[in-house]
């Protein structure tokens, strides 16, 4: 295949594209000089604590707010160009949907708008709402809701998909359906963009996470280079006999110990080592186990870090 400059869309340019982009509202920078690129076929989770700037990135993303300065490039046109040529879906947390339709209605009109739409018995058997397809928007549930927004984002043959807190209020099957069909359109080279509280679902599905804080990217990798950026694993053990608080303080790599009676937990940024300097003390630790960091601990122990050094 040959490639030229002037063919943004093949597989080897970016999806989405940031480059130094900030958004202020007054004196608060949601979105601070933040450059990012994502490429076809990654599953990216957006992570953050309350008030991070997810959403405002998704806005701008979606070019729903405008930057102050940088630029945001979609598939290398600007987001409403990419959206206009229907190569974005969306699924946002906020908006209401037209109300005084059926959900058929509803999705068919989608549908009938996008220039690569998927047929509309597709989109509703895929959505989980076949056997709602009747119903009035303004009589369903939450979780229905949530279905029915997830049905409009796929409804056409998307590059790239950005969904914003998507599970939120959706029963445990409805998850699962979810995320299944988000697995299937990035293994179909979709590009799926995600904000989520949700951190197990981060790990278990993204293969890639981006850590966002004030604004700015805290960290940006795989679960597993998260969690080993986070900096540590958990060792615990049982000492028999005195302990010799000194000398487990001298174990190298320990960022934190806890002796509680003969029950030992500790922390090591190089587990391997610890552990093996341990055995040099001449001790015999019983019940040894060393865990890695979840990514739960892991984003915590880093946002917190980043308040320390910002505060
Ligand atoms: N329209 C607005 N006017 C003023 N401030 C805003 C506006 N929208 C967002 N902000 C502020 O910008 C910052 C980023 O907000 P944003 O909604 O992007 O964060 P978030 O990471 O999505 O948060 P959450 O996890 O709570 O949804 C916050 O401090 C928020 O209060």
């Amino acid at each position: 295949m040959t490639t030229t400059a002037a063919a943004p869309t093949t597989a080897r340019a970016s999806v989405v594209s940031f480059e130094h982009v900030s958004k202020a509202y007054g004196d608060v920078r949601a979105v601070d000089g933040l450059t990012l690129d994502l490429r076809p076929g990654e599953t990216v989770a957006l992570l953050g604590p309350n008030g991070a700037g997810k959403s405002s990135t998704l806005d701008l993303l979606l070019g729903l707010r405008t930057a102050d300065s940088g630029t945001v490039r979609i598939l290398g046109t600007s987001p409403q160009a990419a959206i206009a040529a229907g190569r974005v879906g969306a699924m946002l947390q906020t908006g209401g949907l037209m109300e005084d339709v059926t959900v058929e209605e509803l999705v068919r009109l989608v549908c009938d708008l996008h220039p690569r739409a998927y047929p509309v018995g597709e989109v509703l058997d895929r959505a989980g709402l076949t056997q709602i397809a009747g119903r009035m928007v303004n009589k369903l549930s939450g979780g229905q809701e949530q279905r029915v927004r997830f049905a409009l984002a796929t409804a056409g043959a998307n590059d790239l998909i950005v969904l914003d807190e998507p599970t939120t209020g959706m029963d445990v099957t409805a998850r699962q359906a979810f995320w299944a069909t988000m697995r299937e359109q990035a293994d179909a080279g979709r590009t799926v963009l995600f904000a989520t509280h949700y951190l197990e679902e981060a790990d278990a599905i993204a293969d890639r996470v981006l850590v966002l804080h004030k604004g700015r990217l805290l960290a940006d990798g795989t679960a597993a280079e998260i969690k080993a950026k986070a900096g540590a694993r958990r060792i615990s053990f049982e000492l028999e006999g005195p302990v010799d608080e000194p000398a487990l303080r001298s174990l190298p790599f320990l960022s934190a110990l806890d002796i509680n009676g003969h029950r030992v937990r500790a922390q090591s940024h190089d587990a391997d080592a610890t552990v093996h300097a341990l055995y040099g003390l001449g001790l015999y630790p019983r019940a040894l186990e060393v865990a890695g960091l979840g990514l739960e601990q892991a984003f915590v122990a880093l946002t917190e870090a980043e308040e320390a050094r910002t505060a």
